[in-house]
């Protein structure tokens, strides 16, 4: 776990063995860091969640957003008894929602929350699989914001520390667990 300089849990480079990386995908020049190989070995995706837990069950948070793929928020949610709310890509939410549009290390896109799922005084824990730009969970801290939540923290699997994606969090602190450079 990083991001602060604690010692390396063992449990961390079992983690980053299971991650794929996939060269020219989806464009050449792209290195894709493939989670899905993560899911497969459940000691690794167990880990995964463990270590999210571990960290902030005691942290007081009442919600955990993530955009999405929603693979590791939802099960972070229940363990530290949050509740969970989906950051969507366009015209997939049926009710009120507010939005915000961000760029990708390979495109462009918009996310859309809920309006009443996230309240004022809630306290936000925003998860990704990944970090590039930052582009996301920079979008996805302005959604929670815009409603009057405190973001906590943001918490990633994987952080592409050359696309500096932290320098867009506005400040919030990022833990995550893998670095790929
Ligand atoms: O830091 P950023 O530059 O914003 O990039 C990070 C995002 O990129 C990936 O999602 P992607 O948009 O590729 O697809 P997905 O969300 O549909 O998985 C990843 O899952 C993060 O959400
Ligand atoms: N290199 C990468 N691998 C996986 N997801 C990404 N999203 C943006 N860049 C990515």
């Amino acid at each position: 776990m990083s991001g602060n300089k604690e010692e390396v849990d063992p449990r961390i480079n079992g983690i980053k063995t299971k991650i794929r990386v996939v060269p020219d995908f989806p464009k050449k020049g792209i290195m894709f860091q493939d989670i899905t190989t993560v899911l497969l070995d459940p000691k690794a995706f167990k880990d995964t969640i463990d270590l999210f837990v571990e960290r902030y069950r005691d942290k007081n948070i009442s919600v955990v957003a993530e955009a999405r793929g929603f693979l590791f928020g939802p099960p972070i949610a229940l363990a530290i008894g949050a509740k969970f709310v989906p950051l969507r890509k366009p015209k997939k939410l049926p009710g009120e929602t507010i939005f915000e549009e961000y760029e990708l290390e390979y495109g462009n896109d918009r996310l859309e929350m809920h309006v009443g799922a996230v309240e004022a005084g809630d306290r936000a824990l925003v998860v990704d699989d990944l970090i590039a730009t930052g582009g996301t969970l920079c979008a996805a801290i302005n959604l929670l914001e815009r409603v009057g939540a405190e973001v906590v923290e943001c918490a990633c699997v994987i952080e592409l520390p050359e696309l500096k994606g932290r320098q867009k969090l506005k400040g919030k602190p990022l833990c995550m667990l893998v670095e790929y450079r």
